[in-house]
């Protein structure tokens, strides 16, 4: 079992860095050096944390979880007009039981959301996504909310990274430029129905692909469950206007390892039906991701690490693509 220090995650109130953000000498307010201290300690020792004083109101984050709960209630023939295919660059409605983690079935169903680009910039890999995002006709109040929702939380992906980039000795701009000058993102929208059996998975062990993810989930039922250091699978109850926030495999790249992608889990045990809309930050599409040279210096060799030391993010996730959808044919 785990003990009770580590069996519950780091929250962080981020709101001294956001009042700084755009401040190149930030790091100098003790407000800043206090929530970069935290995000330090939270990403080296679980790779998780709560994130609150983001700025997005609770009423917003609830908003979002509310019509993405009308549109799961939906009739099932409703929800496949806008159902996602190898065509339509993995984008759109998944029904239950199509996402496959590790190989099984997840019991969960989905709309998956990419950043939309023109058609040939990412070559023969970006191919495989192109195509528009599919919403649902009706109600069109709900693309414009989920619109406004991913401008919020690039905005704030970008500001918490700067916090994590002086984490780690670096300049506050590490994450924008080059690399990061024009982020990818995923949405995921992701519904858990209730279940009246115990530990079912609703989604399975795995590690987000990119930068930053933003967990805004349901207040009333606990799901996630996070593997900590000492093996624990721990679990993240939720905190009402909090996001859950965890570290994906480009940043572990990126970080030779010493901030790890932590792997996590689903299984809702609730008799009631549960929404989670994730929200992923990436680095560009194109970008390859390697060691940056102040974890080069710093750390040499990494035995750990079970990615490889360099790899291309649109290439990574295209790779996740096809093991998560293998069962993905037109006829689904
Ligand atoms: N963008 C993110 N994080 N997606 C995670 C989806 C669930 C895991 C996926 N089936 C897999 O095996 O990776
Ligand atoms: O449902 C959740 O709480 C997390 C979902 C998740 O881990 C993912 O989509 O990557
Ligand atoms: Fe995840």
């Amino acid at each position: 079992m785990a003990t009770d220090s580590n069996s519950r995650l780091p929250i962080i109130d981020i709101s001294p860095l956001l009042v700084k953000c755009d401040d190149p000498n930030m790091k100098e307010d003790t407000g800043v050096v206090e929530v970069v201290r935290k995000l330090d300690r939270a990403c080296r020792d679980v790779g998780f944390f709560y994130v609150t004083g983001h700025g997005i109101s609770e009423s917003f984050m609830k908003k979002v979880k509310e019509m993405s709960h009308q549109f799961f209630e939906l009739p099932y023939a409703e929800k496949l007009k806008i159902k996602i295919t190898p065509a339509a660059g993995y984008r759109g409605y998944q029904r239950m039981g199509l996402n496959l983690t590790g190989g099984k079935q997840d019991f969960h169903e989905a709309i998956d959301c990419y950043k939309e680009f023109e058609q040939g910039k990412y070559g023969e890999t970006g191919k495989a996504m192109e195509g528009p995002n599919q919403w649902p006709e009706n109600p069109q109040e709900y693309k414009e909310l989920m619109d406004k929702y991913i401008k919020l939380c690039i905005d704030l992906s970008r500001n918490i990274l700067r916090g994590i980039s002086l984490a780690f000795g670096g300049s506050p701009y590490e994450f924008e430029g080059k690399l990061v000058g024009d982020p990818f993102w995923i949405m995921r929208i992701i519904g858990y129905p209730g279940v009246n059996q115990e530990n079912v998975i609703g989604c399975g062990a795995h590690t987000d692909y990119g930068l930053l993810s933003l967990i805004n989930q349901d207040d009333d039922k606990t799901a996630l469950q996070v593997k900590n250091l000492a093996g624990d699978w721990i679990s993240v109850t939720p905190i009402p206007g909090s996001f859950v926030c965890n570290i994906g495999d480009m940043l572990k790249v990126l970080s030779n390892g010493v901030y790890e992608s932590t792997l996590h889990r689903v299984i809702n045990n609730s008799p009631r039906y549960r929404v989670c809309v994730g929200f992923f930050y990436e680095i560009n599409f194109d970008a390859m991701a390697e060691p940056l040279d102040i974890f080069k210096e710093k750390y040499p060799g990494d035995e750990r690490s079970q990615l490889s030391k360099r790899v291309v993010y649109g290439e990574h996730l295209v790779n996740k693509l096809q093991t998560t959808f293998a069962n993905l044919m037109e006829h689904n």
